[in-house]
């Protein structure tokens, strides 16, 4: 069966989690991967331009190397690896300089770049001229010297040139003003850019690798994950994605904001409220990224009061407060403690944050810093100053009624930068404090209920979980009506990140695919190269072996984050009472449990297997807040079937005379119906964790099975020991699902048409 068959539609693909926005390679020759790292690492001259010289390039490369064995592409890998710390592969460091402490200097980074804009005079950069700024320093190639770099600073590790030639140059010699940008380029409801940084200095003297390809004119990046076989030999594992945008370690402060948030910023004048946020592991990039914008918007802001909008009374506002433990704190005020109230008419309001009127850039940034320096910074593993709160910075455009400034100012727009605090996982803070852990699972939560938010708004959802995190709430006006959101993931680029940055990009292709304009993105073609979200795909065409698989039950989970492709399987049977996007957050890390299928699948196969189970983790912090999001979306879910149940048995005010379907209290039945797929869920849960136990045990028993001097009959006994045990296991969770069936089959919730 080809792989096109087994999938069928393009929608069939998505509702069996087939994401079109990734795409995956495994490839344990590892070749071609290496064949194009080598070269998109290299210069400019051997850098693929089209995809027509990338396929050849990779035919190519493929054809030299075909017949490697893994060996041979470890040696591939090590030449690369030597070629790297050489410094074969390093780039300049950047030409603007920066000064060891973060979080003024990121400020004060974003100044030096806007220094000269400054010393120019605002306003300077009129509609339709040459951005002489951006030519001068952008196009000059930074001097080299790589001993220069401070103990965090970093290094470049490809050749910038390269990537001018792809794609930057043009966009820098024209200027074209913002309205006419604005006019030329519909702003889409979501964006989402990925932002890759340099490797550090520590991270170059630990001799790690940049595992990141990145392919601008494509806005695809790969991640070359390294993987090991059980027998010990190394295999490179391909993660393709695909973005709105794709920044490599090149590209500067102000690319990043020509890119994000130079084109919302003329909407805002209509009415549009836009939020910006930067997420990553941390150390990864985003206050670096985030803390020169809200500067440069305020810059264009005011340049469109004083141009396109001159004596209509509009007026910028700045506040900048941060969210530290669920607790509000403004940042222009000695980090007073707010509190945030909702009015009758649900507009939130932080009660007591300092809103400062601003009329010239140089009063903004000294605002910005004053703030910044008020910021909550902890220590993590991989930052020494790492953003332990959520920082707000909110920029409102008001405007006096009639243009009369004597009259109170009405907020027309209004524009939310948000760093957010570093993500982590569990596993990574078990190092840590007390204060730490209960950070990350603050932060965990936090972005579990943003995406939720984001989600549900594009699908147009008329329940949006605000109350899912603090951050969501107070966010909940730039959510309502005409809103814009950019959301720039970051991502380091060492070896050391890699699942990190696995992560992080599938948290952003997550918020990417569920977003309505996904379906009509360019990458719509399916391809063998994006049929899974891990690296199966190649399985179908490099190991036939793994098509004769069952594919219902090795399928990873899909991306859109049903529980465990549950919802997926009623809605292709029942079409009707889970909605392919209603599904629970899964919020665990799929991808790690479809890389561990794919591993198997692997196996499987006869190609080896990894030993990649052990990432196999369900510990995550976030699966609490998951649940209660998803229980409240389910329990309307079930409320509104159970309506139409009522109705139709000619019961009105069910709900609010509190019977329930046949009689029982409402709540109660609610109740009973929510405890009991907790339960199946649960078991279905630990039944996959004994599952990778027993799977584990498995792996251990077919490496002794290849031990020479290995006894059969114990190899037996114990193989059917497994079996007998995945079989239990099996049967045991296939009669409590028979058992919920049952259940809503008989309150008639599985014939309930899904809500409208
Ligand atoms: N694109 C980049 N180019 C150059 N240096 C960078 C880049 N991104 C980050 N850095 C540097 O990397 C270090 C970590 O960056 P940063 O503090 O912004 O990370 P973060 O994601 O905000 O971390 P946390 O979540 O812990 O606050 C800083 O020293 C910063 O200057």
């Amino acid at each position: 069966m080809s792989s096109t068959a087994v999938f069928g539609s393009r929608q069939q693909q998505r509702a069996a989690g087939v994401h079109h926005h990734q795409r995956q390679v495994s490839d344990s020759s590892s070749g071609p991967v290496l064949g194009k790292w080598l070269q998109s690492s290299n210069t400019a001259a051997t850098l693929p331009t089209t995809f027509q010289q990338q396929q050849s390039s990779r035919r190519a490369f493929h054809h030299r190397t075909s017949s490697s064995s893994t060996i041979g592409s470890v040696e591939l890998f090590s030449e690369f690896r030597q070629q790297q710390h050489q410094g074969g592969f390093s780039t300049p460091p950047p030409a603007y300089s920066r000064s060891s402490s973060k979080k003024r200097n990121n400020t004060n980074n974003a100044g030096s770049e806007d220094e000269e804009e400054k010393t120019m005079g605002m306003g300077e950069l009129s509609p339709g001229i040459l951005d002489l700024h951006a030519f001068d320093t952008e196009l000059l190639p930074p001097h080299h010297d790589n001993k220069s770099f401070p103990d965090s600073e970093p290094c470049f590790s490809t050749n910038k040139q390269s990537n001018w030639t792809c794609s930057t140059v043009p966009d820098n010699l024209l200027r074209i003003s913002m309205a006419d940008r604005e006019k030329t380029s519909p702003v889409a409801k979501i964006k989402v850019v990925v932002r890759k940084r340099p490797l550090n200095k520590k991270e170059i003297s630990k001799k790690e690798d940049d595992i990141i390809t990145i392919e601008p004119k494509t806005n695809s990046l790969t991640v070359h994950e390294t993987k090991l076989k059980v027998d010990l030999t190394e295999y490179v594992e391909k993660h393709e994605f695909v973005f709105d945008a794709v920044l490599g370690e090149e590209v500067t402060n102000d690319e990043v904001y020509r890119e994000t948030v130079e084109p919302i910023v003329p909407i805002i004048f209509q009415r549009t409220k836009a939020t910006c946020f930067a997420y990553g592991q941390t150390g990864s990039g985003k206050t670096y990224t985030m803390q020169p914008l809200p500067l440069k918007a305020s810059h264009d802001i005011l340049d469109l009061m004083q141009r396109s909008y001159r004596n209509q009374g509009f007026q910028l506002f700045v506040s900048f407060f941060e969210i530290y433990g669920g607790k509000l704190f403004d940042l222009l005020n000695d980090r007073r403690k707010l509190c945030m109230r909702e009015d009758g008419k649900q507009q939130v309001c932080i009660v007591g944050l300092q809103e400062f009127r601003v009329s010239n850039v140089d009063t903004i940034r000294e605002y910005i810093e004053k703030g910044n320096a008020t910021r909550s910074t902890g220590t993590t593993g991989a930052n020494e100053e790492s953003s332990r709160s959520h920082a707000i910075l909110q920029l409102a455009i008001k405007k006096s009624v009639d243009g009369n400034e004597s009259k109170p100012a009405r907020i027309v727009g209004k524009l939310s930068f948000i760093d957010l605090a570093g993500s982590e996982r569990g596993a990574d803070t078990t190092d840590n404090d007390r204060q730490t852990r209960m950070e990350g699972a603050e932060i965990n939560k936090s972005l579990l209920a943003l995406k939720e938010c984001i989600r549900a708004l594009d699908n147009d959802q008329g329940h949006i979980p605000f109350r899912g995190s603090k951050l969501t709430e107070v966010l909940r006006d730039s959510f309502m009506g005409d809103s814009r959101t950019v959301m720039i993931s970051c991502i380091s680029p060492n070896s050391g990140s890699c699942e990190h940055t696995l992560n992080t990009l599938r948290y952003a292709d997550r918020v990417k695919s569920l977003s309505k304009g996904a379906s009509s993105k360019k990458d719509l073609v399916p391809t063998a190269l994006n049929l899974r979200d891990s690296s199966a795909s190649p399985l179908c065409t490099v190991f036939p072996a793994a098509l004769t698989l069952d594919s219902n039950s090795f399928d990873p989970p899909p991306n859109d984050s049903h529980r465990f492709g549950w919802s997926r399987h009623i809605d292709a049977e029942n079409g009707r009472l889970f909605g392919k996007d209603n599904g629970p957050p899964s919020g665990r890390d799929n991808g790690r449990l479809s890389s561990f299928y794919s591993d198997y699948e692997r196996e499987q196969s006869g190609r080896g297997y990894s030993v990649s189970v052990d990432d196999f983790d369900f510990s995550d912090e976030s699966h609490e807040q998951e649940n209660i999001l998803w229980k409240e979306e389910r329990s309307e879910r079930y409320m509104t079937c159970a309506d139409k149940k009522a109705n139709a048995n000619g019961l009105t005010k069910w709900r609010d005379e509190g019977l329930g379907v046949d009689g029982v209290n409402t709540d109660d039945f609610l109740r009973a119906l929510l405890k009991e797929e907790e339960e199946l869920v649960t078991a279905h849960r630990n039944q996959v964790e004994e599952m990778v136990d027993i799977v584990k045990e498995e792996l251990k028993l077919l490496m002794e099975a290849n031990q020479p001097g290995n006894q059969l009959d114990v190899y037996i006994s114990k193989l059917n020991d497994i079996l007998s045990q995945k079989a239990a296991g099996i049967v045991q969770l296939q009669r409590h699902l028979t058992q919920f069936q049952k259940r809503l089959t008989d309150t008639n919730i599985l014939i309930c048409p899904q809500a409208p």
